[in-house]
């Protein structure tokens, strides 16, 4: 079985205790804060910046897994990093320079990642795997949570396996896939299937009246892959 971490999305959270929610999935066994910044640009909605990143940074120990959709990108990653991110994705058509952007996320000190909306191409991880640390498929079209899943990127998720699995075993070099959108304890099980290894969960998590018994849940499903 692969080494499966199941991260919950803050923006289903409630934000007025932004800090107890962080604590409570963690506590609840969650292994990552997925923290979705949307600048009303790249994406058609608004969220939250680095100052929400660094106040939340001293309410747990666990890695904090920034997704920047936003347009331009570099300008705000000495931002998140300052701010305790620990692993920084971006969408590479929101850059202008693919490659500097991820060699700037690793200089400073993050893991490093590119996100793909569905109908992004995955081709450009032609040429940057060597900078690459996380993989993040889209299941959702971004900008919002509590969407349904779009099976279309199962597909796309085992292209992506295969890819990683062929690189990792000519370089040893770890990455990581995730999946973000729609996922719920009915579907982990098949995303885990298709070969993704870290789960981005909102609405299925933090809508759920009991995190405990959902992550439990989803564990449970992950076991049966
Ligand atoms: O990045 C995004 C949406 O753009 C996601 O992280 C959502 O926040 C996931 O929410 P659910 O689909 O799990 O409710």
């Amino acid at each position: 079985m692969r080494n499966y971490r199941i991260a919950p999305s803050i923006l289903s959270a409630d934000f007025a205790r932004l800090g107890e929610e962080v604590k409570a999935v963690i506590a609840a066994g969650a292994d990552i804060i997925h923290f979705d910044v949307m600048d009303n640009h790249y994406v058609p909605n608004l969220t939250i910046g680095p100052l929400v990143c660094e106040a939340i940074r001293p309410h747990t120990q666990a890695p904090i897994d920034v997704h920047l959709m936003i347009k331009p990108v570099d300008s705000l990653v000495p931002m998140f990093a300052k701010a305790g991110a620990n692993i920084i994705t971006f969408h590479p058509e929101a850059s202008e320079h693919i490659d500097r952007t991820l060699q700037l996320i690793r200089d400073q000190g993050c893991k490093a990642g590119l996100v793909f909306n569905p109908a992004t191409p995955l081709s450009y991880l032609d040429h940057v795997m060597d900078k690459i640390d996380m993989v993040l498929i889209m299941s959702v079209n971004p900008g919002f949570g509590g969407q349904a899943f779009i099976p279309e990127a199962l597909r796309k998720i085992s292209q992506v396996r295969a890819r990683i699995d062929a690189y990792q075993a000519e370089t040893g070099q770890e990455i990581w896939l995730e999946v973000d959108g729609g996922i719920k304890t009915e579907n982990i099980a098949a995303a885990a299937k298709a070969g993704a290894d870290t789960f981005v969960a909102g609405s299925a998590i933090y809508g759920s009246g009991d995190y405990r018994t959902t992550i439990e849940a989803m564990r449970a499903q992950l076991a049966t892959v």
